[in-house]
């Protein structure tokens, strides 16, 4: 069983508690990792070290030679692929293709991409005239906001964390990363990399531990952290920044979504049906931006149920590195609970269950693992539970429309506002409809397909702000302007 402490001014230390936890294998319920669970006393050690970092060599450097250190970090997660691989399968349970083409190698392009836009993005500056026609100059630079709070969730555990500490690291702040307390192993494996290609003592620290009244709790209150990232629930959000709105420390929020597929009827059929299935049950529905509501055209709305029925069906449930499988657990028993709730709850209010709605067969230790099947409905009025509420599993309603209007008013009926996937061969119809939808993401014709340059957020409760490209540096930065009199 390993052992996992927390890392906190290059160092993996113990809890001066002495207080650990258990994490469970997904797969089987198996306690596979103890954890050593930060307090009040990890917090206040990771704060210090952050800053004495910020003062010390790291402040000191200069941004190539930031740059080089980050560049180092990306080809270690390289060279160590198969232990980040190892690590999240342990962690999720998810399938080995899932780390090796999405999750994993975006860890890397984490840190490369945002060292290039760090290098490559000017500052403003503008000429003024001034009453003696001698004029002035005004110009921004950039100086990074500090200690950077970065709390995170379970589901893609380390694409992202590594999307926060890329570009704060790169803005030369200093992180104290939070993990999931369901998902630990791979921000304990990036301290291994950091101290491996140098990176200064203090730059990088993992406080491990729960939300309220443990490390969470103790680290978003912490006056010493500047700035948080947060990505995770939308309830969760509102905690945190009330704790951050003591000192008034700055938030960037990727909260929950309960985001639309839109399918008209001009779509490619078969194109449309593998993107609805990707965007529903990739990582077994756990994914923010998954599609939870699918509206689809009334001329192929028959058609379309049946051939994703097929698709959710043809599902192999089994271990990550099992050849015959494709699909992986649960996070946890307790998330599991929440979703065959939800199953219920669908049926109690009259779904018409077109496939799935319970726990697949598994064999030997598998029986106890958190499995649940792909789940579809039809039937449904827009205010049942299952339709409004975010529930983070592998399952979809969906539902016939009859016009554009009406799909976008359908759409757009929700608290969330984070993506949507739009599919239609009639572009002058997809980009009207996209410019309608109230989400912060829209993919038209794919989903999923991620340029690290462009803004990711979301709108209503799904976020505040948005991240990726210049977009992060605009948070992990501070802009001051410098006017010279000439
Ligand atoms: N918009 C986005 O980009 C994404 C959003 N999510 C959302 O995340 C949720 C699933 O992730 P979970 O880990 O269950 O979310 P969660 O909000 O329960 O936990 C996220 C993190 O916050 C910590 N936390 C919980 N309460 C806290 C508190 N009071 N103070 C400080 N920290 C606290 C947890 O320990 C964990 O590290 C879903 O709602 C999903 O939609 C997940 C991935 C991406
Ligand atoms: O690509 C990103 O930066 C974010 C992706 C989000 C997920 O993978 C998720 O929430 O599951």
């Amino acid at each position: 069983m390993r052992q996992i402490q927390n890392f906190i001014g290059g160092e993996f230390v113990a809890a001066a508690s002495g207080k650990r936890f258990d994490k469970r294998s997904p797969l089987d319920n198996r306690v596979i990792a103890s954890i050593a669970e930060a307090g009040q006393a990890e917090i206040d050690a990771a704060v210090k070290a952050a800053r004495s970092a910020l003062h010390g060599e790291w402040g000191g450097l200069t941004t190539d030679q930031r740059v080089e250190l980050l560049y180092g970090v990306a080809n270690e997660i390289t060279r160590r692929f198969e232990d980040f691989v190892e690590a999240e399968m342990a962690d999720t349970g998810q399938p080995r293709h899932v780390m090796t083409n999405v999750f994993i190698p975006r860890g890397a392009a984490n840190f490369k991409v945002f060292a290039d836009v760090v290098k490559n993005v000017p500052t403003e500056s503008f000429q003024m005239a001034t009453p003696d026609g001698r004029g002035a100059l005004n110009y921004g630079i950039r100086v990074p906001k500090g200690v950077i709070g970065v709390v995170c969730p379970w589901n893609a555990p380390f694409l992202l964390m590594t999307w926060k500490v890329g570009p704060a690291l790169a803005c030369g702040n200093t992180v104290i990363v939070k993990p999931s307390e369901e998902a630990p192993n791979t921000a304990t494996l990036l301290g291994e990399v950091m101290n491996a290609v140098g990176v200064p003592k203090g730059v990088y620290n993992v406080v491990n531990g729960f939300g309220p009244d443990s490390a969470g709790e103790f680290l978003t209150r912490h006056p010493g952290v500047d700035a948080i990232t947060f990505t995770g629930e939308t309830r969760t959000g509102t905690a945190i920044m009330k704790a951050a709105s003591e000192g008034m420390r700055d938030v960037s929020f990727e909260l929950g979504g309960k985001n639309a597929g839109i399918v008209f009827a001009d779509a490619d059929f078969d194109a449309a049906v593998e993107g609805i299935f990707r965007s529903a049950f990739l990582n077994s529905g756990q994914v923010c931006l998954g599609t939870e509501r699918v509206y689809v055209e009334r001329p192929i709305f028959e058609r379309f149920v049946q051939a994703l029925k097929e698709k959710a069906e043809g599902v192999k449930f089994g271990r990550p590195d099992d050849h015959d499988a494709n699909y992986g657990p649960l996070i946890s028993q307790e998330h599991r609970q929440k979703v065959l709730s939800y199953y219920r709850k669908a049926v109690e209010e009259g779904a018409t269950v077109v496939t799935g709605g319970g726990v697949p067969q598994m064999p030997g230790a598998l029986a106890e693992g958190a499995w649940v099947e792909p789940t579809i409905w039809t039937g449904l009025p827009e205010t049942a539970s299952v339709v409004r509420e975010e529930i983070f599993g592998p399952c979809c309603h969906i539902r016939p429309f009859d016009s554009e209007n009406e799909v976008v008013a359908l759409a757009n009926d929700t608290d969330y506002g984070l993506s949507t996937t739009i599919w239609t061969t009639n572009l002058a119809r997809a980009h009207r409809v996209a410019a309608r939808v109230e989400v912060g993401i829209t993919w038209i014709n794919s989903w999923f397909l991620r340029d690290l340059r462009t803004a990711f957020g979301g709108s209503k409760q799904s976020g505040i702000g948005r991240e990726g490209g210049v977009h992060s540096l605009e948070f992990y930065t501070e802009t001051r302007n410098i006017c010279v009199k000439l």
